[in-house]
C-alpha cells in the first residue's frame, strides 16, 4: 500500500520494460493493481500500479502526481505475474503485454436502459397506436423501450406522447447482466462409459482446486465436447470461472448453441466481432465474478477471471493459436501457464494432439484421457487414396473420375458431399502462355491469385488487387493468359459442369461480405439444404455436419514439402480433421484423397488409422534433428524497405552473437517470402537444447548487439510456428 506522497511504481501500456515513478496524491491510497491515469510527456494514459521490482527510492523530488485512481477493478495478482510470465517468455516488453489485459475496461460505461409501464392516468386522445402501446403494458410489467417498439411498431414519439399524457410511466432498468447463469442441470447428457470416464477424471480434477494438465485425446465425434462440459459444470458449481478457449469462435454458432442445449444459455463470447460496448460489460462482469463461462479466442487468456478455475483449449493442435504479431505467443502453452499461476485445471482436446503435447504427456508431464470410439457406435470413416499418377483427371481438370463417382453415388443417396482444398480464389498463379509472364505482386514475393466472383488478381500476402488484364503487360498478346493450378473457385466451375444438378456452397472466407453471412451458409450445410459444398480449411475446423457422408480431398499433398518442420504433422492434422467430418450423423462415412504420393507416411496413416505408427514416427524424426520439443528455437526477422540494410544489419547482429557451444546461429538468409508489402526479410534462426535459457541468451545478446534504427524491424518469435 502506498500512501500520499509516497512513491509508486507504475507499468504504462508502452514498448518499454520499465515502470515510471509517480507520487500518490493526497487524499489516495494506491495498491498494486490498480489502474489509474497519469500524464506522460504532453499526453494523459492509463496505467497500473506495479510491484514485483521491489521498492525503488524516489529518485527525484520533481516527480509528477497519478492523476486518479479509475473506478475499475484492479488488475490482479496473478495477471500481473501472467503478464510478467508472458513478457519474459516472448520478448515482448512488458507495457505491450499490459495493453492486452486492458482493452477492455477503458470503454465508456452503457447508457442506463429505459423501460415503461402504465401510468396513472387515461390519455385523452386514443390513437390506434396508443392504444397498441397500452394494451401491452396492460400486464403490468415493467417494458423495456426498445422491446417495447419492437413489440408495437410504433415510433419512439408515440410513447413519449403518452409519458407526457401521465398515461405511460418512465423507469430505469439496471443494466443487463453481462451474461446469464448456465443452468448446471438443464439438460446434463448421458455419457458412454468411457466418456463418463475421462469426464469424472476432469470433473474431479476441478475440484481439488490444483493445477493440473490433461490431454484430451479423442477420436473426431467422440464427444470430448461433452466430456469437458462436465468439468466446465464443475467449475461453475463450486461457484468459479471456466474459459473455452477456440480458433475460429467467430465462426461457429453451433458451438454456442451446444452450449445452450446443455446449460439453457450461451457463454460469453469473447473475440474481436463483438461489439466494443458488449466487451467492456463482460471485462467488468468477469472481473467481479458475476460471468461464469466465456467461450473466446486467444486474447480471451488476458480476461480478468477473478475465480478461475479451469481453461480448456479446443483443438489444441491449431497454429490459429500462435499470435503472429504483437506479443508472439502461443496461446495454448500460455494458457497452461495462466491455469498453473491460479491453481487451475487446464484441458486441451484434440482428436489429433500437437507433437508437443503429445511429448508432454508420454512424459508425464500432462495426463492423457482417450476416447478411442466415436460417439453412439458410429464408425470413423474409411479413407482411401487415389493415386493420381494413374487415377488422375484429364489435363486442366482436378476431380478425379473415382471421387466423381463417390460424389455423384452420395447425391444420389440424397446426402451431402464435401470437396475439400485449402485454397482460396479461381486460380494459385496466372501466366502468360505466349511469353510466359508470371503475375507477381508489385510489394510481395508472392504470385498473385485469380479472384475470378471478384474479376481481380490478388495478393494474398498484402491485399494488394488489380483488375484482370486482356492484354498480357510483358508480350502485349491478347487473350493468352493462362490459370495454373485450381483454388475452390476453378474446383466450383468444375462441379457446374459434373454435376449440373447439384446444389452448391462454397465456402471461402473471402466469398463472404460478412461473418454473419458466413455463419449462415455454414448453418445451411448443417441442415442438409446443400448436397455439395467446397471448402477451403473453414470447415474442417470442429463442424458437424450430420448429413455429410463423402469428403474429397483434392490436393492431399498441399501442405507437404513445404520445408516446414511441421508440415507433416500440419497435414496429417488438417486433413484428419477435414475427413472426421464424414459420417457423424446415421450414416457411416468415407474419404477420399488425391495424390501424387498415396504411399507418404501421412497419407498411410490416415489410410490405414494407424495414428499410432505416425505419432511414433514424427517424435522419433524430432528427437533425431534436435527439433522442437526436443530443442528449442527461435527466429529473428529482420526488415527493412532497403534489402542491403537488412542484410547488413543481420549479418552484424550474428557477428554479435555471443559464442556458445550448445546453441547454432544458422543465417541469416533471406526468408522464404523475401519481401512482404515491400520490406525484404532476412532472417535468423536459432536452435538449442532443450533445457537451453533461450531467452536468457537472446537477451543478453540483444542488450550488446547494434540497435535497430530507422525504418528497420527486427521481429522476434520464440518457439516460431511460421517459416515462411
Ligand atoms: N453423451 C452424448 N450424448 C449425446 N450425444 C453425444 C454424446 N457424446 C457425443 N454426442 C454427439 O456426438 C457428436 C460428436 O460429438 P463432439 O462434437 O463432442 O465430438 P468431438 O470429439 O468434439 O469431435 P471433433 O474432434 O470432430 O470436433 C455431436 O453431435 C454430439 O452431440
Ligand atoms: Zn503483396
Amino acid at each position: 500500500m502506498a500512501n500520499p506522497g509516497e512513491v509508486v511504481e507504475i507499468m504504462l501500456p508502452v514498448a518499454l520494460e520499465r515502470t515510471y515513478s509517480y507520487r500518490v496524491p493526497f487524499g489516495n491510497v494506491l495498491m498494486p493493481g490498480d489502474v489509474v491515469r497519469v500524464t506522460l510527456g504532453p499526453r494523459e494514459t492509463v496505467g497500473v500500479v506495479w510491484d514485483g521490482d521491489g521498492v525503488l527510492p524516489a529518485s527525484s523530488n520533481r516527480l509528477k502526481y497519478v492523476e486518479e485512481r479509475l473506478a475499475v477493478p484492479p488488475l490482479r495478482e496473478d495477471m500481473r505475474r501472467f503478464i510478467e510470465w508472458v513478457s519474459n517468455w516472448t520478448l515482448t516488453p512488458r507495457g505491450m503485454v499490459m495493453r492486452m489485459a486492458l482493452r477492455a475496461p477503458e470503454l465508456p460505461p452503457e447508457k442506463p436502459r429505459l423501460g415503461y409501464r402504465l401510468g396513472g392516468s387515461e390519455p385523452e386522445r386514443l390513437t390506434p397506436a396508443r392504444r397498441r402501446v397500452l394494451g401491452h403494458l396492460a400486464d403490468g410489467f415493467v417494458h423495456e423501450k426498445k422491446a417495447l417498439i419492437e413489440a408495437t411498431g410504433v415510433s419512439p414519439g408515440v410513447i413519449d406522447g403518452l409519458v407526457d399524457a401521465g398515461a405511460v410511466t418512465p423507469v430505469a432498468l439496471p443494466p443487463e447482466p453481462a451474461a446469464r447463469m448456465p443452468d448446471l442441470d438443464f439438460a446434463a447428457a448421458s455419457l458412454s462409459e468411457a466418456q463418463a470416464r475421462a469426464a469424472a477424471d476432469l470433473t474431479q480434477k476441478v475440484a481439488a482446486r490444483r493445477f493440473a494438465a490433461t490431454l484430451l485425446e479423442g477420436v473426431t465425434g467422440s464427444g470430448k465436447t461433452e466430456v469437458y462440459f462436465e468439468a466446465v459444470a464443475e467449475a461453475v458449481r463450486q461457484g468459479g470461472q471456466a474459459l473455452i478457449m477456440l480458433p475460429e469462435i467467430a465462426l461457429t454458432n453451433q458451438f454456442l448453441d451446444r452450449f445452450a442445449a446443455r446449460f439453457g444459455v450461451r457463454p460469453a463470447e469473447w473475440h474481436s466481432g463483438v461489439a466494443a460496448n458488449k466487451r467492456a460489460r463482460l471485462w467488468h462482469g468477469i472481473a467481479k465474478g458475476e460471468v461464469a463461462v466465456v467461450a473466446g479466442a486467444r486474447s480471451a487468456l488476458f480476461l480478468p477471471f477473478a475465480d478461475l478455475r479451469l481453461v480448456v483449449v479446443d483443438e489444441e493442435h491449431d497454429s490459429a493459436y500462435k499470435q503472429e504479431d504483437g506479443p508472439r505467443y502461443h496461446a495454448r502453452d500460455m494458457a497452461v501457464v495462466r491455469a498453473r499461476l491460479v491453481d487451475a485445471a487446464v484441458v486441451l482436446a484434440s482428436a489429433t494432439p500437437s507433437i508437443e503435447s503429445r511429448v508432454n504427456a508420454d512424459r508425464g508431464r500432462y495426463d492423457h484421457l482417450i476416447l478411442p470410439e466415436r460417439f453412439g457406435g458410429r464408425s470413423l470413416p474409411a479413407i482411401a487414396a487415389i493415386d493420381m499418377r494413374s487415377g488422375g483427371p484429364e489435363r486442366g481438370r482436378f476431380i478425379a473420375p473415382r471421387l466423381a463417382e463417390a460424389v455423384r453415388e452420395t447425391i444420389a443417396a440424397g446426402d451431402q458431399a464435401l470437396l475439400f482444398l485449402n485454397r482460396r480464389g479461381y486460380a494459385p498463379l496466372t501466366l502468360c502462355r505466349k511469353c510466359g509472364h508470371r503475375f507477381q505482386c508489385p510489394h510481395c514475393t508472392a504470385w498473385l491469385v485469380e479472384h475470378r466472383f471478384r474479376k481481380s488478381l490478388v495478393c494474398h500476402h498484402c491485399g494488394h488487387t488489380a483488375p484482370v488484364p486482356r492484354q498480357c503487360p510483358s508480350c502485349e498478346a491478347e487473350d493468352t493468359l493462362t490459370p495454373c493450378g485450381p483454388g475452390v473457385e476453378r474446383i466450383a466451375e468444375e462441379v457446374a459442369g459434373l454435376f449440373p444438378q447439384a446444389h452448391t456452397v462454397i465456402l471461402s472466407s473471402d466469398l463472404f461480405a460478412s461473418t454473419e453471412k458466413l455463419k449462415q451458409e455454414l448453418e445451411t450445410v448443417a441442415r442438409g439444404d446443400a448436397n455439395l459444398v467446397i471448402g477451403t480449411q473453414l470447415v474442417a475446423k470442429g463442424h458437424n455436419f450430420p448429413h455429410l457422408t463423402l469428403v474429397g480431398v483434392i490436393d492431399a499433398d498441399l501442405g507437404l514439402g513445404t520445408g516446414d518442420p511441421r508440415a507433416a504433422e500440419r497435414t496429417f492434422q488438417l486433413l484428419g480433421q477435414v475427413t472426421g467430418r464424414a459420417g457423424r450423423g446415421d450414416k457411416p462415412g468415407r474419404a477420399l484423397l488425391q495424390s501424387y504420393d498415396p504411399g507418404h507416411p501421412v497419407m498411410q496413416a490416415l489410410i490405414s488409422g494407424d495414428k499410432e505408427s505416425f505419432y511414433a514416427r514424427e517424435i522419433a524424426i524430432r528427437a533425431q534433428a534436435g527439433l522442437p520439443p526436443y530443442g528449442r528455437m527461435a527466429s529473428l526477422t529482420i526488415l527493412d524497405e532497403d534489402r542491403a540494410k537488412a542484410e547488413t544489419f543481420a549479418r552484424l547482429l550474428a557477428k554479435a552473437a555471443p559464442f556458445d557451444a550448445a546453441l547454432r546461429v544458422l543465417g541469416p538468409a533471406e526468408a522464404p517470402i523475401a519481401v512482404i508489402r515491400g520490406r525484404h526479410r532476412m532472417r535468423l534462426i536459432l536452435q538449442a537444447p532443450r533445457d537451453f535459457a533461450l531467452q536468457d541468451y537472446i537477451r543478453a545478446w540483444l542488450a550488446a548487439a547494434p540497435k535497430p534504427t530507422g525504418q528497420l524491424a527486427l521481429e522476434i518469435d520464440i518457439d516460431p510456428m511460421n517459416f515462411a
